[in-house]
């Protein structure tokens, strides 16, 4: 499991990834702004195993949901050391508190695995000559090793997230592989940084799996499950729970 150390929170003044603005403007005649985030729209994949029946996840470290984890756990009186992060020094607990452990986290310092996510194959749509589905099957290749046609991909549906922040359109496609489309270990491209652990989840236990509320996970993964549910359960004659 990942270890994490020497976090240090400062302010996003230029990323390729996101950029915050507020926009102002009038509705009905009142003035109004709101603060918004603007970002890639992205594709995600459903990927089901037919030889061995199991959903195919990834599982990896998500520096977003490990910095909610660490807010929860700061203790109430580190608000101030919190505001000094955002100036450039390292957002941790209190001076007398920053000794460390044998990992080499500070206390108060969540474990990696809080950052850790289950989630759909996934991607950005940063690739202007690549249509979504090429990007999803370019995806469905890296992340989890199976060489998928565009032809077999299936498109679920397309949605907004994080309307309040982001609105970023996200397009969801399912796709059937077998043993025989898997030409790799999938993980990622490390040289950009992905650590990314393909994961298998039964059929049998996806609902199961889909309410475990211990399991961090998107709402892709449960709202994707629930699809197959309804629409391909039957064609596997499955009777899950939900
Ligand atoms: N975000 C970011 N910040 C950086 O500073 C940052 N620095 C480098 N990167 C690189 O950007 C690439 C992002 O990887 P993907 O194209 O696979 O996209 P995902 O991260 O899987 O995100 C998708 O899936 C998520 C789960 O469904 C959804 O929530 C997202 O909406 C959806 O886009 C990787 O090469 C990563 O190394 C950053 N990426
Ligand atoms: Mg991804």
């Amino acid at each position: 499991m990942e270890q994490i150390n020497n976090i240090q929170v400062v302010p996003c003044t230029s990323s390729n990834y996101l950029k915050p603005f507020t926009v102002h403007y009038s509705q009905n005649g009142t003035k109004k702004s709101w603060d918004f985030m603007r970002t890639h729209d992205s594709v995600s994949v459903l990927i089901f195993n037919t030889t061995s029946h199991c959903f195919i996840l990834v599982k990896q470290f998500r520096p977003a949901v490990y910095m909610c984890e660490w807010e929860r756990m700061k203790p109430a009186n580190a608000d101030q050391q919190g505001e000094q992060g955002v100036e450039g020094h390292a957002a941790a607990a209190p001076e007398e508190e920053q000794e460390g452990n044998e990992n080499g986290s500070r206390p108060h310092q969540p474990p990696a695995s809080a950052g850790v996510t289950y989630e759909l194959c996934a991607g950005i749509v940063d690739k202007p000559h690549l249509s979504l589905e090429e990007i999803a099957c370019q995806e469905v290749l890296e992340e989890c090793g199976y060489e998928v046609p565009v032809s077999k991909l299936r498109r679920i549906t397309s949605y907004r997230s994080g309307v309040g922040v982001m609105g970023a359109k996200q397009t969801m496609f399912y796709a059937e592989v077998s043993e025989e489309n898997r030409v790799g270990e999938g993980g990622g491209q490390p040289e950009e940084g992905e650590l990314i652990e393909v994961v298998k989840v039964p059929l049998h236990e996806a609902m199961t799996f889909a309410y475990d509320e211990s399991i961090p996970k998107t709402m892709g993964v449960i709202f994707s499950f629930m699809w197959f549910h309804s629409n391909m359960a039957p064609k596997y004659k499955i009777s899950t729970n939900v």
